[in-house]
């Protein structure tokens, strides 16, 4: 059966493989007889052997194919005639080894490869068995891995197919840049760049000398008479102890600080290993689109997730359903199937009406290859109809359909506005029964077929591939395991109904945005080589509608990866007992089978009405009781995010995962445009890594043994120890101000050795990540924005996740998973400035006040005092200032002017800042009791 996830792995991937010479549909074009012999794969001449005849690289179809062509071919492509896909062989006088002329004609791959065996390996393949062998060749490919690095280097390019998470940033999310640069923030160290403060002032050096002596002292106490003489240096003792009169405060920094070092080494691994990638869709589809033939691309089933329709408004769920029904896939071969957790009448009533519309919309979008086909965003693009060879039909045509979607649109508004306030009595669908879903933690499995009747034309003889509701049963007091669960509810249901060996996963709002996207995906499945191997295709989300500075770094901060496509394979135990299939996929007889079809598609003598019936049966509420549903098959439980516990668990059984970059963004969705929905998702996050952290399934401990590869497992350990990272983040977050208040610094004045060595670090490291981010395409603004947002959310969300997940592995309290809501339809940033409040937002406030506060009270002490103070006071408010300029988007989202802030909040955030400052300066634990050197200089208690 099957399992699915996304997460891990990078890889680029530029359609760069030419084909001059092609048709309309990017086909070579059949031989001609060109008397200057042309290549068909570049135009170049075909040279002229030795014997005086142009160069033949196919001797079974002659197709013109220059020698430098057929070499890259043989070496690192195809490695066969690009039109009759004879394997090529080898020619004399090919690059060589010298004396291996009598090999001629030998196929290199034979020779280079034992394949036998191997069909017999994928057909018994099991789905969670062992690591699949023979990984180490691809010939013949869809696709071109171009490995760097690592273990790939100065092997074959085709050596390992090892599919490493580089793209894992510190938020255990895959970094949106086409570059293996993960953006790990890193924290600045407060020793690097301390030389310039303490001079200039008196008293300072007074206390140094003290404090010098002090230090022989102590070397002489402990016996380090024979190094007395370098006692005297003043740099070694300075740099190996710590500043006497803030001895806590310097630990604590210092602790901080070396679990930053850790996390940035952690986040450094992933970087190793980076893979690029092509996709030949061209390829592709000259070998599983033959004229004349049956199209042979293997079906698809595509999922589709909705939960509130309030949150996820119905027309963005349209949108991402008429996508895919107008996605460049055959027809047939496609069927949507959109789950609905909230057992809406709402969704299902806007379903209906969507696939109505998709009539229409469908075949516009194939007549005119228009991109992309959801049809909000479509019709927000700007066209210019005087540039290129616009058809008056077309004009024509999209203005009708612009106005048939506008009527489309107001129809669902209106569906929308009247969900607004449910009747008493509950819902009652048009025919007068009342809708079974009127209470949505209790009401039975439903499931409608929109489409697929063989009569549903449009009006060309086009058809609109089949679309389905399923809202799966639910009952009060069980634990439904949210998306995941959903997700297993649909496997089935389709296996049922259509049994694609292929599924798609997409949020409601990830509509598709590259009609292409399928088959880029297939590049991979379908590779007849390394497609065995292959467990998810995901690819980058891509947003729309974010504000042009994203502000809340949803591009650069650890983008999530999205849509999987996931192939369903049959584990092929002819003998097992129908018992044990049971036992482990539950107790439909259609189901079990469907297992075991390698291809898909469903027993042709079975009547829909059974099947419908089994296909309920499958969503019942009770399915999964004693199965190994959500535990070794399907999407695994236990985590709110699913997809990375998921694709972890694919991972340790050995399966290869590809990260793919069309050039065209193949998904986008919508991201979170305001603040505290943007926290909650990232808490959300945070919170499904900590309960990772805190199962059987932590990667620290989890799958030795398996196929999981040591890279793989550094990446998954970062992605679910990030947050602990906020303990020292917030620490380290109020030193400044505790420095600021309390007049202790937590750096001593160092020498000017010293401090050379400290600039020169502190450069290095801003040069190595200038350096990261020019390779990666990253821009600085991107970078600073990870920045800021990596301590915003860590200070908020991160922390808060430690606490909510704490509570429910040792208290069992289960928090609720707030569904990210989906922006409005029309892409304006209205909700930008809008802050809505939550409990989040406390911490990163006090942090902020207690700063401002601590920089105000330095200052007007430092005056009050004189010059004399000035110096040490730089120092502090530069921490200080480090972590106002963090919080900075957090400010400005503050002092937005769209709503006011509830005062409680800001009573609150004061009366915490105030009370926390005045007990620093009475208790004040960090200040060495008398035997230090007195304190003559700032600080609030400073007489
Ligand atoms: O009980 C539930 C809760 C959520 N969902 C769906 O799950 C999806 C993801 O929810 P969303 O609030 O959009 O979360 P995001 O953080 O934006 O989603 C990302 O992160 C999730 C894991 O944390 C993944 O499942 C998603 O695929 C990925 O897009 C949405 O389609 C929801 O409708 C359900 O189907 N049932
Ligand atoms: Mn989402
Ligand atoms: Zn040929
Ligand atoms: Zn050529």
């Amino acid at each position: 059966m099957s399992t699915s996830g996304r997460l891990v792995a990078g890889s680029r991937n530029r359609n760069e493989f030419v084909v001059i010479n092609a048709d309309e549909f990017g086909r070579p074009k059949p031989l001609q007889e060109l008397s200057g012999r042309i290549c068909q794969i570049c135009g170049e001449d075909v040279e002229i052997t030795e014997d005086g005849d142009p160069f033949v690289a196919c001797h079974e179809c002659g197709l013109p194919v220059c020698r430098p062509c057929y070499e890259y071919e043989r070496r690192e492509g195809n490695q066969s005639c690009p039109q009759c896909k004879t394997r090529y062989k080898r020619h004399k006088g090919s690059a060589r080894v010298a004396g291996d002329e009598e090999e001629d004609d030998v196929d290199d791959l034979e020779n280079e490869f034992d394949f036998s065996g191997d069909q017999q390996h994928f057909m018994n393949r099991e789905f969670h068995g062992g690591l699949p062998t023979n990984l180490d060749t691809e010939p013949e490919s869809n696709i071109r891995r171009l490995a760097y690095g690592g273990e790939d280097e100065g092997i074959s390019p085709y050596h390992h197919a090892v599919v490493v998470p580089s793209f894992l940033s510190s938020q255990g999310r895959p970094v949106l840049h086409d570059s293996s640069i993960s953006l790990q923030p890193r924290p600045m160290d407060p020793n690097k760049d301390l030389s310039v403060y303490g001079y200039g002032s008196v008293t300072w050096k007074d206390r140094m000398e003290e404090w010098k002596k002090r230090q022989i002292q102590i070397v002489n106490q402990l016996g380090g008479n024979s190094d007395g003489d370098r006692s005297d240096d003043p740099n070694l003792p300075m740099l190996r102890h710590p500043v006497p009169n803030a001895y806590g405060l310097w630990l604590t920094s210092v602790i901080c600080e070396i679990w930053f070092a850790i996390s940035w080494i952690l986040d450094q691994f992933p970087k190793w290993s980076p893979i690029e990638r092509e996709t030949y869709l061209d390829r592709l589809s000259l070998r599983y689109e033959k004229e004349g033939k049956p199209f042979e691309l293997a079906s698809i089933d595509i999922f589709v997730s909705t939960v509130d329709p309030l949150k996820e408004p119905p027309l963005i769920t349209a949108n991402t359903v008429l996508s895919i029904l107008a996605v460049d896939y055959p027809f047939d071969k496609v069927t949507c199937y959109v789950s609905d957790d909230g057992a809406a009448m709402l969704t299902f009533e806007a379903l209906s009406e969507t696939s109505e519309f998709a009539k229409k919309w469908v075949p516009f979008c194939k007549r005119f290859n228009i991109e992309p086909r959801a049809p909000e965003w479509y019709f927000a693009q700007k066209i210019d109809y005087l540039k290129g060879k616009v058809h008056p039909a077309f004009v024509r045509e999209r203005r009708a359909m612009k106005r048939s979607y506008e009527d489309f649109k107001v129809h669902i508004n209106s569906l929308v506005a009247k969900a607004q306030r449910a009747p008493e009595e509950g819902w009652t669908m048009p025919d007068g029964t009342p809708w079974p879903g009127n209470d949505v933690h209790d009401h039975p499995g439903m499931i409608q077929v929109f489409q697929g009747h063989a009569d549903v034309h449009d009006g060309e003889g086009n058809m609109v591939p089949r679309l389905l509701y399923v809202s799966r049963e639910k009952r009060p007091g069980f634990d439904h395991h949210k998306k995941a669960g959903s997700m297993n509810a649909l496997i089935r249901v389709s296996a049922i109904i259509s049994n694609a060996p292929y599924i798609l996963n997409v949020d409601c709002d990830h509509y598709i945005n590259n009609s292409k996207s399928l088959r880029e995906a297939m590049c991979f499945m379908m590779d007849p080589v390394s497609g065995n191997k292959v467990c998810y295709v995901q690819f980058p989300q891509r947003f729309d509608g974010i504000d042009r500075h994203d502000r809340y770094s949803n591009r650069s901060d650890g983008e999530k990866c999205e849509k999987d496509i996931i192939p369903l394979v049959s584990s092929n135990p002819i003998l097992a007992s129908e018992l044990k299939l049971e036992k482990k996929f539950g107790q439909s007889p259609v189901f079990v089978i469907s297992t075991l079809e390698e291809n898909g598609g469903i027993p042709k003598d079975a009547s829909s009405a059974s099947l419908l019936k089994e296909a309920l049966h499958a969503i019942s509420r009770g399915y999964e009781d004693k199965t190994e549903w959500g535990k070794e098959v399907g999407w695994i439980y236990g985590s709110v995010t699913e997809d990375i516990l998921t694709g972890f668990k694919m991972h340790c059984h050995g399966w290869r995962s590809v990260y793919c970059i069309p050039k065209r963004a193949a998904f986008k969705g919508s991201a979170p445009i305001n603040l505290s929905d943007r926290l909650h998702q990232v808490l959300r996050w945070a919170l499904g890594s900590v309960e990772i952290f805190m199962s059987k399934h932590c990667p620290i401990w989890y799958g030795y043994g398996g196929g999981l590869k040591w890279m793989q497992r550094l990446s998954y350990i970062n992605s679910v120890v990030y947050p602990w990272t906020s303990i020292p983040l917030v620490t380290y977050c109020t030193l400044p101000a505790v420095c600021l208040l309390t007049g202790n610094f937590i750096v001593p004045e160092i020498s000017n050795y010293a401090s050379i060595v400290f600039i020169a670090l502190f450069l290095s490291i801003a040069a190595s990540s200038i350096l990261e981010m020019q390779w990666g395409g990253v821009s600085l603004e991107d970078w600073w924005r990870n920045e800021q947002f990596w301590v915003i959310g860590g200070v908020s969300s991160h922390f808060f996740a430690l606490f909510q997940g704490l509570l429910k592995v040792f208290a069992g309290v289960n928090t609720n998973f707030t569904v990210t809501s989906k922006g409005g339809e029309d892409g304006e940033f209205l909700e930008l400035y809008l802050f809505k409040w939550t409990s989040l937002l406390i911490p990163p406030m006090t942090i902020l006040i207690i700063n401002i506060i601590g920089v105000v009270a330095g200052v007007s002490n430092a005056i009050n005092n004189g010059y004399d103070s000035w110096g040490p006071l730089y120092g502090k408010l530069l921490f200080a200032v480090w972590v106002i300029l963090h919080l900075y988007p957090f400010l400005k989202g503050l002092m937005g002017k769209h709503e006011r802030v509830p005062t409680i909040i800001i009573v609150w955030s004061f009366i915490l800042a105030s009370v926390g400052s005045l007990l620093w300066v009475r208790v004040n634990p960090f200040m060495a009791k008398q035997e230090g050197p007195v304190l003559e200089i700032c600080g609030l208690d400073c007489n």
